[in-house]
């Protein structure tokens, strides 16, 4: 039965009770008990394949659980699927948009709807939108095609549509993932002045200590699918945090950066492409990275870097100038980067690096089933696959059901981690790579920096695309900006100052 949608202004409570979800034998969440009160902002911490977005993906009826249960203002609530969750007030934001680019603001809430009309009134529904609007402490341009607006606005909108849909229990996963700092703490506290006036309540996943001490109320650690501490942001500093998260593992030291830079290993000239609208060109005069350096490439996504990476990887021809590696032209086939010991890990590596339905152990040994270490060809054997594809899923701490699940089963973080422990695996001279560490928890992150850092060290050319300042200026010997599909600056790190790289982002390079 499902219960009646509370009227506006009212926050919820939502309580798991012993919630446990398996795959097979694999147990994801177990006994899972939480109560997140109204008017709440409480945070979900835990590694990566924790257990987080399965509790949320069985809260909100993605799953069935396979025992436990879920109260809803102390009353047990039913949620066979998304529709029934989305009755009793529980809605969910994630950190990529759901809106529609080409609609604007206001067709995007309203179509939203589970009611909408096929034939909308709009002077109805434009009034209804302006009051509706004059109760939220916050506002976004509601005329304007959702693609024209700012990151931070379109995450203020799918807030604002959850609150539209009357959902008054929202689930946050990673919601400020592609916001830059400003925005993040923009729409964070506009979230936390809800919670404040008792309209919304809030469970959030997130990775980054700061948002949990700066925005909310209560913490919830999982770590290999159960709870293992739940307390009062107040009585909690980062190191407690981390405690909890981890156990008894130890966080690895930063790698040192050693040794200068040598000769160029990658150059582009004169590269010109289009981009992904077609409309607007690419254009890079002149890049260079040099063996045991690392180019970090900042800027708000969307200003090119994802047309630089494919130029990079052979799936987007260039207009007109030349890529050279180690000397020589370079076109990005298959055979090419394996000669040239290229490595890549681009954006969305379960779509871009993978092939999702098939095997971790078929996927980690993509680059090398076919080949023995002096190149000539030759068959690994599913035994030897096997072996080595646990040896790396050992290294690299992937956690998976096991070695024949699927690539798409795998959490976020930990196809970050398996892609990965394949490409930095092996003689490496050119490594490009974009935002490496997205997604992934403190010791993944940690892990990975070392890791990159120890292959610049260890003379491979880095072409770090990276939408995070603190990743740029921890490991790049040279930062550049791209901002509308041009380099906008570039400096030595050593010179680099962060609020003169966030104002060049910002495209204000006049
Ligand atoms: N459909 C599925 N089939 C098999 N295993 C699954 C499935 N969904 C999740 N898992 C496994 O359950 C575990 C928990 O995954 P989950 O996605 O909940 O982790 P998470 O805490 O959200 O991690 P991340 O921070 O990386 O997003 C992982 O080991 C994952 O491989």
């Amino acid at each position: 039965m499902s219960l009646p949608v509370k009227p506006l202004e009212q926050a919820i409570e939502v309580e798991t009770l012993h919630m446990t979800m398996r795959f097979g034998a694999f147990t994801a969440l177990d006994d899972v008990s939480i109560r997140i009160t109204p008017g709440s902002f409480h945070a979900l911490l835990g590694e990566n394949g924790a257990g987080k977005s399965t509790l949320v993906k069985c809260m909100m009826g993605f799953y069935r659980a396979t025992s436990g249960e879920m109260l809803v203002d102390r009353r047990e609530a039913l949620v066979p699927d998304p529709r029934a969750a989305h009755a009793l007030g529980l809605g969910m934001v994630y950190q990529h948009f759901t809106l529609v680019p080409s609609l604007t603001a206001a067709e995007n809430l309203v179509v939203s709807r589970d009611d909408a009309p096929r034939v909308i009134d709009w002077r109805r529904e434009r009034a209804a939108l302006a009051e509706f609007m004059a109760r939220m402490p916050f506002s976004v341009p509601l005329d304007q095609p959702v693609r024209a607006l700012s990151a931070g606005e379109k995450q203020k909108l799918e807030i604002l549509k959850q609150l539209y849909l009357g959902r008054r229990f929202l689930i946050l996963d990673e919601p400020t993932s592609v916001l830059t700092p400003d925005e993040a703490d923009e729409v964070l506290g506009h979230v936390k002045a809800l919670c404040e006036a008792g309209e919304i309540t809030v469970m959030m996943i997130t990775h980054k200590f700061r948002e949990v001490t700066a925005y909310a109320d209560a913490v919830s650690v999982l770590r290999w699918g159960k709870l293992v501490g739940s307390a009062l942001v107040s009585d909690l500093s980062h190191a407690d945090m981390a405690r909890i998260m981890m156990g008894e593992a130890e966080l690895p030291d930063p790698a040192p950066r050693t040794g200068m830079p040598g000769d160029a290993v990658l150059s582009l000239k004169g590269a010109r492409a289009s981009d992904r609208s077609g409309l607007k060109q690419i254009v890079i005069d002149a890049l260079e990275v040099r063996a045991g350096e690392v180019v970090g490439v900042a800027g708000i996504s969307g200003n090119g870097q994802m047309e630089l990476m494919e130029v990079l990887t052979g799936q987007r021809p260039l207009g007109a100038g030349s890529i050279e590696v180690k000397g020589a032209p370079y076109g990005a086939s298959r055979e090419e980067a394996r000669v040239k010991c290229v490595r890549y890990l681009p954006e969305e590596p379960l779509h871009n690096a993978c092939a999702p339905r098939m095997s971790v152990t078929e996927n980690i040994n993509f680059r090398s089933f076919d080949l023995n270490g002096s190149g000539r060809r030759f068959w690994l054997s599913g035994r030897e696959m096997r072996t080595r594809a646990a040896e790396l899923v050992a290294g690299f701490k992937v956690r998976a059901a096991s070695l024949d699940a699927p690539m798409a089963s795998l959490s976020g973080g930990n196809v970050q981690r398996a892609v990965l422990a394949r490409e930095l695996t092996g003689e490496v001279d050119l490594l490009v790579i974009s935002n490496p560490c997205f997604g992934l928890d403190f010791t993944a992150v940690a892990e990975i920096r070392a890791r990159i850092m120890a292959a610049r060290n260890g003379g491979a050319a880095v072409l770090l695309m990276s939408e995070d300042l603190d990743e740029i200026m921890e490991l790049a010997d040279r930062v550049l900006v791209m901002s509308e599909g041009r380099i906008a600056y570039e400096k030595p790190i050593a010179d680099a100052q962060i609020a003169e790289i966030g104002h060049h982002m910002g495209g204000y390079s006049a």
